[in-house]
């Protein structure tokens, strides 16, 4: 449960730490980014997740995404952590940007040899924030909320939908919303899961339709100008027809930004209002 620390980097008042540790789950040494306000000197904060899109790192948010701005002002820790396994040596691991290093799609894989350390799920929900609340204890581990972009908009929708209650809100930008219907998806989760029963479980599309965790209220930010978008990558469309079967079309507002694109110029601009939806829940009693 050690962590070493890389590098601390002021930001806003606060500091980034650059850190790394040694995981079970996922069979390597993993690095991760914690963004600490100013406001941990003095008392708890709460923690919000930033998981990362394909090809990303923790760096990729923490350096580009500009939450540390309204984090700084709410006081929440923003932890950024890598997006798969690095060096596991698995045949394959390397030759693609969306599959393998870089692309661990936040599930846990069920096909060898990906099973033996792509457990990213685990990793996720369990691994890293436990290490995290043991090594700085000035982090509220009862209060959590997650976000994400592209494939990480969606592990923070598959997350939060697999358990109710664990994070207090969640929001995306340019989710892959519905991957068993893409191909980003496609190739992942036939790559990752032993068979195609599997998939619904990882789909957020498929999770929403089951939701009885109550009221939802998802933020999403899709640009006009997402090419990924208009590839028929990220259909959030569905996502939300499927929330409106199960009586929550109210409970995701999806906003089309009119001429922004899949970059990280679009999380920068839209960052305050991703970090204001976290803070309204994560201070609420
Ligand atoms: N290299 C690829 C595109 C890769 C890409 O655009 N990655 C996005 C996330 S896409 C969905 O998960 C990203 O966040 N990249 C990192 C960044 O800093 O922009 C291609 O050639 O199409």
């Amino acid at each position: 449960m050690a962590v070493q620390t890389k590098a601390t980097i002021a930001s806003f008042g606060g500091k980034l730490l650059k850190l790394t540790h040694n995981a079970s789950t996922t069979n390597c040494e993993m690095g991760f980014n914690l963004y600490l306000p100013s406001q941990a000197n003095q008392q708890k904060v709460p923690l919000l997740i930033y998981l990362g899109g394909l090809t990303c790192t923790g760096d990729n948010g923490a350096q580009k995404g500009f939450f540390q701005h309204k984090a700084s002002e709410k006081g929440i820790a923003v932890l950024y952590p890598d997006t798969s396994p690095r060096g596991l040596d698995i045949q394959g691991e390397s030759d693609s940007y969306d599959f393998g290093t870089g692309a661990g799609f936040y599930i846990d894989a069920t096909k060898s040899p990906w099973d033996k350390g792509y457990k990213m799920y685990s990793y996720i929900t369990s691994e890293l924030p436990e290490t995290v609340f043991d090594n700085f204890q000035q982090i509220d581990s009862e209060r959590v909320s997650i976000f994400g972009h592209s494939m990480g908009g969606h592990g923070a929708l598959t997350l939060f939908l697999k358990n109710p209650g664990k994070y207090k809100s969640v929001s995306a930008y340019a989710p892959i919303a519905n991957p068993s219907k893409c191909p980003w998806g496609e190739k992942a989760f036939s790559g990752y899961l032993n068979d195609k029963s599997e998939w619904a479980d990882h789909d957020a599309t498929e999770l929403v339709k089951k939701w009885k965790g109550g009221p939802l209220d998802i933020l999403i930010d899709v640009g006009t100008a997402d090419n990924f978008y208009h590839e028929k990558q990220l259909l959030p469309e569905k996502f939300q027809q499927a929330a409106a079967e199960n009586g929550q079309g109210g409970g995701v507002r999806i906003r089309f930004q009119e001429g922004y694109d899949h970059s990280y110029f679009t999380m920068a601009t839209f960052a305050d209002d991703h970090v204001g939806h976290a803070a309204r829940y994560l201070f609420s009693s």
